[in-house]
């Protein structure tokens, strides 16, 4: 595929739109990514054939902005910066009041609406300075936090003067994964690999974009600075852990 091939297929560009819902449906295990420059309401796109939104769904909402709130069939949940909402199958009406980045997959059955800090998340260290991949893991959705039918998802954000991120890189052939960067200065992209490990592609990346990897594809990327990014992932099972690991001289 040429880069514009790449780019169609693989790359969210353009979420935000003030007072809009902006949303993609992706065939890569049916999930659906989206932003929101809100005051907004989560409309219910035909695509779906639902009554509701979250009529066969799950959605997280992960505040990309300063303050914001959320709220779902009349109860607000304040959400401070990169604070995660979990909203389960069944609600019928949810509201944005800020910027908040959107991770949707089917779900079988509604678990409760659970708002996440990031204290919550139990935020693991990983990487070192001499390898520019200082970084923290904050987990929101995943087998020991947020309960959810399938999405598991969470924030990584790296140190300042740290740049990559996920290397060495892995794939996860039960699940796919999209990362949406953002915290990315307006002049700066981020690097972004994908493909097989052994045929790899890049994606020049800019700040509040994201990028979908299927279960055969690597994901991995460095900065030209520091930055911050949601992963999510949606499949067969929600085992964190399950990766096949690449090491790094595997790569082509
Ligand atoms: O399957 C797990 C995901 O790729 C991410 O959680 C990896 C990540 O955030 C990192 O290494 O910085
Ligand atoms: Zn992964």
């Amino acid at each position: 595929m040429t880069t514009e091939q790449l780019r169609r297929r693989f790359l969210v560009e353009e979420l935000f739109v003030p007072g809009e819902v902006r949303l993609v449906y992706s065939h890569e295990d049916r999930m659906v990514v989206g932003g929101v420059a809100g005051p907004a309401d989560l409309p219910c796109p035909s695509e779906l054939r639902a009554e509701y939104f979250l009529e066969r769904r799950e959605l997280a909402a992960v505040n990309v902005g300063g303050d914001g709130a959320v709220t779902v069939d009349g109860t607000r949940h304040e959400l401070a910066a990169r604070e995660c909402l979990y909203i389960g199958r069944g609600a019928r009406e949810v509201s944005f009041d800020g910027r908040f980045y959107l991770v949707s997959t089917p779900a079988h059955t509604g678990y409760p609406t659970v708002k996440a800090t990031l204290e919550d998340a139990e935020p693991v260290r990983l990487g070192s300075a001499e390898r520019s991949n200082e970084r923290t893991i904050y987990k929101y959705i995943h087998v020991k936090g947020i309960q959810s039918c399938q999405l598991v998802l969470g924030v990584t954000v790296l140190e300042p003067g740290s740049m990559w991120n996920t290397m060495p890189c892995h794939t996860h052939e039960r699940r796919t994964e999209v990362y949406f960067y953002f915290g990315l200065p307006e002049e700066d992209r981020v690097v972004h690999l994908m493909g097989r490990p052994d045929e790899t592609r890049n994606l020049v990346v800019a700040g509040e974009q994201a990028v979908i990897s299927p279960c055969w594809s690597v994901h991995t990327g460095f900065g030209t600075a520091s930055y911050a990014f949601v992963w999510a992932m949606g499949g067969e099972n929600q085992a964190y852990e399950d990766v096949e690991p690449v090491a790094i001289g595997q790569l082509r």
